[in-house]
């Protein structure tokens, strides 16, 4: 395309799209999240960046998801997915995050600038899939990014509402068709097969039962499980809350996030004492499971356990296929409740590794086993298989004796379930209730391997949190100065106390985390390290306070 094209491009973005707001927005841990007012600039200039990606992709299709996960209804946001279904590479978020903030009138220059940069053959055919969550903002948004990706003489192609994770599942099967069909359709037949198919040589027995309760977060997810929960044939008895009607608003009160940080049940639930219930949040890539008991108490089945039910199944149906050569790990972040850790290094014996928090890095590291289990503690994860592990894994389902055949092609429908390019809740639902059922364990028994310990989250608001830089996948910070001294300090004081914090990724706060052998300690360590955090790091507002 020769440079005079471009100038379309800047037309377009004044006439269309203009950039209303001088806020300085940055692609983080999720790509781009803000009130979703300041985001339609945004948005279109990422649909130019997603036909430049194409282009640099040598056409392959690029994605391009408008949401704000789990934040609430107001704001909004969007990231890009490569070619494999997986996040935007990394060295791409700068070139995102300076697109994103010039104005209109360098638009044009800077475009030119990064196709040069990034050395994009503009005469390539570019192809980008758009999807969007269920806000209000996001079809106006979906339109502006469509918009960008027209002004660069791309083909977009608008999967309408559906989760993040199957806008992942469909830009991976158009890259790579032996992954499966590109549709929504597609998505179904394969994830929802294989756990019919599953179902068919797993039956129902022992203390497992078919009913399963889900907290939709009045968002997409519990939408697409409706979809789902009819043609299921009873293998799954779903009963789905906060679909969205009734006036539920998108993770308020409700949703995985909900749940995990605030360590409460999601209003618009009903509650049966020990019936298990899935919660996922709002764009549906993040699940977790738990329970009321007999006292009305909330039992959580966080992220950490879904991952050590899964890598503890999937080792056991190694074992039976002897397929010892496989070598699986098991990836978290320091958001990991440390009894989780003990478990799987003692007990499981699978080696954990420990990475920055955001999904990007967790996949990264998961991929360097054979079979990587990967998930953060607020439930958002999967399993991904290398060639190799398929491939040996597909061998033994044809050619080894009977028992390692059966062990081969439970896990060869347990692939099929998972969907390898991103966490997802639909996919891991079924993956957990595989497990459950395999097992023969109701979500109590589930429950019975490892005690958390108790822990909090708390956020504190400052001046600037970059002024927060962390080390040791994120579990120390080296600036401001004196501040890990302080928590060092802190954390001694406390048994099995632990504690640390970072900027988030998300949200303007930075992130405190502590855990102790008792809630009461947990509760008292956050609240210290909180204050530590704003004494040092240009607290804003309130001095957090101490618990009663
Ligand atoms: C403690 C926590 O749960 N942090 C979340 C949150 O990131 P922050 O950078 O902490 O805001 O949102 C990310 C995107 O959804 C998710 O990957 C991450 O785990
Ligand atoms: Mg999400």
């Amino acid at each position: 395309m020769p440079p005079s094209s471009l100038r379309v491009v800047y037309a377009f973005a004044r006439e269309m799209h203009p950039k209303t707001s001088d806020v300085f927005i940055q692609y983080g841990t999720a790509g781009f999240r803000t009130k979703a007012n300041l985001l339609e600039h945004v948005v279109y200039r990422m649909g130019l960046l997603a036909v430049i990606r194409s282009r640099v992709k040598n056409g392959r299709t690029i994605g391009i998801m408008i949401t704000a996960s789990h934040n609430l209804e107001p704001d909004n946001g969007v990231k890009l997915i490569d070619p494999d279904g997986e996040m935007l590479e990394q060295s791409w978020e700068e070139i995102a995050t300076r697109l994103a903030n010039v104005s209109d009138n360098d638009l044009e220059s800077t475009t030119a600038e990064v196709i040069k940069q990034v050395n994009a053959d503009m005469a390539l055919k570019a192809s980008v899939f758009i999807g969007m969550d269920t806000r209000y903002t996001s079809p106006r948004l979906a339109a502006a990014a469509a918009n960008g990706v027209i002004a660069l003489k791309g083909t977009p192609k608008e999967f309408g509402i559906v989760t993040t994770p199957m806008l992942h599942y469909c830009v991976k099967c158009r890259n790579d068709n032996t992954y499966g069909t590109p549709t929504e359709e597609g998505y179904y037949e394969k994830i929802v097969g294989a756990f019919k198919n599953i179902r068919q040589k797993l039956p129902v027995y022992g203390e497992y039962n078919t009913t399963l309760y889900v907290d939709g977060a009045n968002g997409v997810g519990g939408k697409k499980l409706n979809i789902i929960k009819k043609t299921l044939d009873g293998e799954l008895d779903l009963h789905l809350y906060n679909l969205g009607g009734n006036g539920g608003k998108l993770n308020l009160n409700c949703g995985a996030d909900f749940v995990k940080v605030s360590q409460k049940p999601p209003v618009g639930v009903e509650h049966v004492p020990f019936q298990r219930v899935a919660s996922l949040d709002g764009d549906s890539d993040r699940i977790v499971y738990y329970y009321m008991d007999d006292k009305d108490n909330m039992i959580l089945l966080d992220g950490d356990r879904i991952a050590t039910l899964l890598a503890s199944y999937v080792t056991q149906l190694l074992k039976s296929a002897e397929a010892a050569d496989l070598k699986l790990g098991l990836v978290q972040t320091a958001y990991a409740n440390g009894a989780s850790t003990r478990y799987i290094t003692e007990e499981l014996k699978v080696p954990v590794s420990c990475v920055k928090t955001g999904v990007k890095h967790l996949h990264h590291a998961a991929l360097s086993f054979d079979i990587g289990v990967y998930f953060e503690a607020n439930g958002h994860g999967t399993v991904v298989y290398s060639d190799k592990a398929k491939k040996t894994i597909g061998n033994i389902a044809s050619e080894g004796e009977p028992e390692q055949r059966k062990a081969a092609q439970l896990l060869l429908n347990l692939i099929d379930m998972t969907n390898e390019t991103v966490g997802d809740a639909i996919s891991d639902l079924f993956l957990v209730e595989t497990v459950l059922c395999a097992r023969g364990i109701n979500a109590k028994q589930w429950l019975q391997s490892y005690t958390d310990l108790p822990s909090r989250q708390l956020k504190v608001t400052v001046q600037d949190r970059n002024a927060i830089s962390t080390t040791d996948a994120e579990r120390r910070c080296t600036s401001p100065e004196g501040l890990q001294n302080r928590i060092d300090a802190l954390v001694a004081k406390y048994k099995s106390g632990r504690s640390f914090v970072r900027p988030s990724g998300t949200e303007d706060v930075v992130r405190v985390y502590a855990e102790a052998d008792t809630s009461k300690s947990a509760d008292k360590l956050a609240s210290e390290v909180a204050q530590a955090v704003f004494d040092l790091a240009g607290g804003v507002g309130t001095r957090p306070e101490l618990p009663a």
